[in-house]
């Protein structure tokens, strides 16, 4: 095969991917528990004969006791793989085992690829519509036109789950959200466009029609195949699909089409589209290569034709992927999740739309880091969202159900529209989920909250996202140059951002004799203090918060963590009565866990690991977890001896006290223990007196030693996601960040802190 120069594998690597371990892409988990006899019996026989006789009784039934409400079948006979054209059902199958798997990472939808080995219209339909009961959808995939519209319309009308040809319908979805923004880029009206598709096929009647119904005039479309252009009263080559398209034209080759066209719209073979033929075409033209692997012309010809193109393809190794692939698995998720009979036209549009939309917003960080830094904001080079972006299975699949629900086709009504897209978020990504309290208390009651370091970038990023999420409101500390960097950054209304610093605040001499009052007995003149009020942001931003113009505060960026402290805590004391203290969560696909302290006291005194466990037990609940507390050491319950229990023994005294004077200790608690005792079901069992009933979910350490120390190796070696360092137990709602932290860490740190998570 043919490859562009500049795709970084050799045949060989492809091979290689595919050979290795397991031979080829997917396999089968199950999703019950396997392990002893008894669970034998309910998942064989005799127990599962209860659910085959509820669904006997009520077919409805089988979504709630089998796996049919979340599988769809991706179902082949290999007569137009990619671009590759008919090479049978078999040679189909890494295709189809590469959508099954692309259905899974992106929308959590469970598929498996189904190769059937015939061209014959009648066999292949008669075998699909028998498949029916396994499935809540089908996905048919590469099978050549016509017989695809015959083969898709037949089992539409007799199947009663949604029949997607991907090719068809995902492809002119994906497209026409391209195609709205490139034309909102250009300044073009879609019903003034000139549209040249080149490839009457699947993918090409499907876009067409589409776009057609997007608004784009018929008078203003030339469809051309293999024999050029299709125009009225055409003879050879021709069905009754192509002649629904057919062009009253004088144009007789793509050549003559392209003249003065506005769109060439490729979904034909590789190299269809020559440089000398795009020259032709309108100002600002733009260029949708689609064919698959490689496009009817490559990117860096069409930009050496034509240096003020938009040009899209359908490869993730250029710019603008435009491919299916960034709509079937949302688009599935979204009518499994209703159950929708069918998957309509409104549907189609509502994710068109959303897509599109999608792009004109900011992009998030984890974006940004899956295309390798390269950073997208909506513009000629980036039209649409790329597939890795987080967003699209939140927007997307809500869309699709609601305009299921819109046109009458859904069997189940979503009514809480909001708390699906959380559970979307969730679905995919163990960390939101943790984070889903965090985030609706902070969206309910928005706080105000200082960004102290807005003159970074990383910072102001996360003050755009922090706005845009409705999270709270950002209160930015930097120079008025700030507003230039927000433009910059594609923000339209930097004036919306309020802006703060020391040069023009009215708030100064306030500050100044707040902090001098504060100060002046630890050893600070008045110009010591004029001059931090005045050159340090942490200063003037933590004095912000301290005389109530904003509710909270994230900084951290620009310093180390314990120079950040110690400008703090200048202007900070702790909350009276309370110990100040960071934790680390650690988010694991089954588990989170939350590890205390992991910042501030080097070696916590009884009374201070006893308020640990107090106060993260608190964080702890309000994230939504019932706390289990471990108090960790090397020894467990006095193995091996050693001198440095007594502080952990003393915490737990201290509790048991507390507890029987009670005072507010009202979780279960445990130690001295190991990590694996805390951790592990069956090392605790050889402690029965133990009074925790599972594993531990906090994990207090005996000191900053060990405690920063694990915590910073998680983060860098573990597999699991880690939010925070989290402060808690100051005066006022502070937190401080690792100098590293991404946008999206510095917006989840700002949320826990506008959400009064962390406080
Ligand atoms: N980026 C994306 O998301 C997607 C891209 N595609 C790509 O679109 C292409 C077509 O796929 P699909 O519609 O499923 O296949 P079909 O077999 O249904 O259609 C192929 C069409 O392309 C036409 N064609 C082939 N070669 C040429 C050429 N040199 N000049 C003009 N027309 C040509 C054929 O013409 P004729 O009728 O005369 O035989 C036919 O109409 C493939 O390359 C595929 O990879 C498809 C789906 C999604
Ligand atoms: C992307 C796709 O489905 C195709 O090229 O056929
Ligand atoms: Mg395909």
């Amino acid at each position: 095969m043919t490859m562009a120069d500049d795709i970084e594998f050799s045949d060989r690597e492809a091979l290689l991917f595919h050979s290795q371990g397991r031979p080829g892409k997917i396999e089968i988990i199950a999703s019950k528990p396997m392990a002893t006899q008894r669970d034998l019996s309910l998942a064989y026989s005799p127990g599962v004969a209860v659910p085959v006789q509820a669904i006997a009784d009520d077919p409805s039934a089988a979504y709630d006791y089998t796996a049919k409400g979340n599988l769809v079948a991706v179902i082949s006979n290999g007569t137009a793989i990619l671009g590759m054209g008919n090479l049978g059902a078999l040679a189909s199958k890494p295709v189809m085992e590469g959508k099954a798997v692309l259905f899974k990472r992106f929308a959590d939808v469970d598929a498996i690829d189904i190769e059937v080995d015939t061209e014959d219209v009648d066999k292949f339909i008669e075998c699909v519509a028998l498949l029916g009961p396994s499935f809540g959808g089908i996905n048919l995939e590469d099978i050549a036109a016509p017989s695809c519209f015959i083969i898709e319309q037949a089992l539409r009308e007799r199947m009663n789950i949604p029949v997607f040809h991907d090719d068809q319908h995902g492809t002119a979805i994906i497209t026409a959200a391209g195609l709205i923004n490139a034309c909102h880029l250009t300044g073009r009206d879609l019903k003034d466009v000139k549209l040249v598709v080149n490839g009457a096929g699947a993918a090409a009647i499907a876009c067409t029609e589409l776009i057609k119904a997007l608004g784009v005039s018929g008078d203003n479309v030339i469809m051309c195949d293999r024999e050029g252009v299709i125009y009225k009263g055409r003879e050879g080559g021709m069905d009754q699909w192509k002649s629904a398209h057919a062009a009253d034209t004088d144009a007789r080759t793509l050549e003559d089409a392209l003249d003065g066209a506005d769109v060439f719209l490729g979904l034909s073979a590789a190299g269809a589209l020559k440089p000398e033929w795009v020259i032709k075409m309108a100002k600002a033209p733009i260029i949708f290569a689609m064919a698959n692997p490689d496009p009817e012309i490559t990117p860096p010809d069409a930009r050496a034709a034509r240096p003020d193109a938009i040009i899209a393809t359908g490869r993730s190794d250029f710019p603008n992927q435009v491919n299916n692939v960034l709509g079937f698995p949302f688009i599935f998720r979204g009518a499994l999740d209703v159950r929708a009979t069918t998957i309509n036209e409104e549907m189609k549009i509502a994710a068109a739309h959303a897509i599109a939309q999608l792009a004109r917003q900011q992009v998030p960080e984890e974006v940004a880091r899956a295309y390798g830094g390269r950073a997208h904001s909506f513009g000629p080079e980036y039209i649409i969202p790329a597939p890795f972006d987080p967003r699209l299975m939140e927007v997307v699949p809500a869309a699709v159900a609601q305009a299921a629900m819109d046109s009458g086709v859904a069997q189940r009504d979503i009514l809480d529209i909001p708390g699906y897209r959380q559970v979307l978020k969730g679905r995919l990504n163990p960390t939101t989920s943790v984070l889903t309290l965090a985030y609706d208390a902070a969206r309910a009651n928005p706080k105000r909250v200082v960004f102290a370091e807005a003159e970074e970038e990383v910072v102001l990023r996360a003050a755009i996202q922090f706005k845009q999420g409705g999270y709270g409101i950002p209160v930015l500390v930097g120079r008025e140059g700030v507003r230039d960097q927000l433009k910059a950054m594609g923000v339209t209304d930097p004036e919306s951002f309020e802006l703060h610093n020391s040069v023009n605040s009215p708030l100064v001499p306030q500050m100044v004799e707040t902090l001098y009052e504060r100060l002046q007995r630890r050893g600070y003149l008045r110009r010591d203090v004029e001059r931090m009020v005045n050159r340090d942001r942490n200063i003037f931003g933590a004095m912000l918060l301290k005389l109530g113009a904003a509710d909270a505060m994230l900084t951290g960026v620009t310093r180390t963590y314990a120079q950040t402290m110690r400008e703090l805590r200048r202007v900070f004391d702790n909350d009276p009565d309370r110990t100040a203290f960071g934790i680390h969560v650690l988010v694991g696909r089954s588990h989170t866990v939350f590890m205390a302290d992991t910042t501030v006291n080097e070696r916590p005194s009884p009374a201070q690991l006893a308020d640990i466990a107090v106060e993260t037990a608190k964080v702890a609940r309000r994230m939504g977890h019932e706390p289990r507390v471990a108090f960790l050491s090397y020894s467990t319950f006095g193995n091996p001896a050693g001198n440095w229990l007594e502080n952990i023994r003393a915490a737990v005294a201290l509790l048991d006290a507390r507890g029987a004077a009670g005072d507010g200790v009202d979780f279960e608690y445990e130690g001295e223990m190991a990590p694996d005792v805390a951790l592990n079901p069956t090392v605790m069992k050889s402690y029965p007196f133990s009074r925790l009933s599972g594993p531990a979910n906090i994990l207090v350490m005996p000191g900053l030693q060990s405690a920063n120390l694990s915590a910073k190796l998680l983060r860098e070696l573990g597999g699991d996601a880690v939010i925070g360092p989290m402060l808690v137990g100051m005066e006022k709602p502070v937190q401080v960040a690792t100098m590293a932290s991404s946008a999206s860490e510095l917006v989840t740190l700002a949320v826990l802190a506008a959400g009064g998570i962390a406080r």
